[in-house]
């Protein structure tokens, strides 16, 4: 499922396209919903937590944000506070290590991330061998993979790297686009002023009928919707992806041989004037039309494009309905 420098560290088991509708189906809409109000709450509790504070690290704390609800789709509810920082330890170490030299001696970061890749597999093994015996297997993700039976059915090791990739997909990527998100809204208070009156709206109907966030808001909030959009052509977090051409092939003249790497370089499609005139300005006015096909593509494209794209641009705008409502611009 993963490729590049992820597969030293994520040796995938079978990823075929059965598995990956299995993922995707963990994500649709239906079973986002479900998610929403948890979702809520992990946003609420560190409102708190900044209200009280004198100064927070804007990517630190939407690392912690996107680390929790990627642990909700994963696991179908919150895990116990050990359980959780343990197992963010041995991420971290992981992600330490990511983009290291691949030197295997000992005090290196990789070697360090390849200890604690091992260490998580192990911890996660334990869980899933804990759910194997309950019942109904839980919710979430996991839920999903350990209900696969017959020649579908994962090794428990399987499905701890299953979950480890996905976790991994969903945790930096979503943090760093939150973080762009919100530097864009502080260089533009027009913007800003825009987004707030348009949540400020979506608050007065959910204090009106006494109650939290819903799927449905977040499908009412076109200008906020257009900010998070212009947010992902412009900062276009994951620049590019690389395929393996399996066969000969020509392209406009240009003749790639099987086996060739392939590089899809999404930022300089987003910055192409042709597509997207005045690139460099910031400009969510311009999603007012609908892209042109293959043009805009932040979650990638075909078969490997990113079944996690419906919970971020949620988990994205819960966060900015309640910041937005909740605190103003210093
Ligand atoms: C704003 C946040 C996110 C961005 C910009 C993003 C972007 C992408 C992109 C561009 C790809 C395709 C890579 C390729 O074609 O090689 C991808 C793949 C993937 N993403 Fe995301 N992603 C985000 C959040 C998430 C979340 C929240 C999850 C899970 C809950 C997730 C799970 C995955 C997985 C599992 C893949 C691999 C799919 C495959 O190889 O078939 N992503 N993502």
């Amino acid at each position: 499922m993963l490729i590049g420098p992820q597969a030293v560290f994520f040796h995938q088991g079978p990823y075929h396209s059965h598995l990956k509708k299995l993922i995707q189906s963990s994500f649709l809409p239906s079973a986002i919903k479900g998610s929403i109000h948890k979702i809520e709450g992990i946003v609420l509790n560190l409102l708190l937590i900044w209200e009280n504070s004198d100064t927070v690290n804007t990517l630190n704390e939407m690392k912690k944000y996107s680390y929790e609800v990627a642990m909700i789709s994963v696991f179908g509810k919150k895990l116990e506070a050990v359980e959780m920082d343990r197992l963010k330890h041995l991420y971290h170490c992981i992600e330490k290590g990511y983009n290291s030299m691949p030197l295997d001696l000992p005090g290196t970061s990789f070697k360090k991330a390849m200890k604690a890749r091992k260490l998580l597999n192990e911890r996660l093994r334990k869980m899933i061998e804990k759910r194997r015996g309950t019942e109904d297997h839980g919710g979430g993700l996991l839920g999903v993979l350990l209900g696969l039976k017959g020649k579908d059915q994962l090794s428990d090791s399987q499905i701890a790297d299953n979950i480890i990739g996905v976790i991994f997909a969903a945790h930096d990527t979503t943090a760093s686009v939150i973080t762009w998100l919100l530097k864009y809204l502080h260089d533009h208070p027009h913007l800003l002023d825009a987004v707030k009156m348009e949540q400020e709206v979506i608050k007065c109907r959910r204090l009106e009928t006494n109650r939290g966030i819903t799927w449905d808001d977040t499908r009412q909030m076109p200008v906020t919707t257009r900010v998070l959009q212009e947010t992902l052509r412009n900062a276009s977090i994951l620049s590019f992806t690389f395929r393996e051409a399996v066969a000969d092939v020509e392209i406009d003249g240009y003749f790639i041989p099987r086996g060739w790497k392939v590089l899809p370089l999404f930022r300089t499609i987003h910055y192409s004037s042709d597509f997207f005139p005045e690139p460099d300005k910031f400009d969510p006015s311009r999603f007012e039309v609908a892209p042109r096909a293959n043009t805009f593509m932040p979650f990638g494209n075909g078969a490997h494009s990113c079944p996690g794209s419906e919970i971020a641009k949620v988990e994205m705008l819960i966060l900015l309905h309640h910041l937005t409502t909740s605190f103003r611009q210093a």
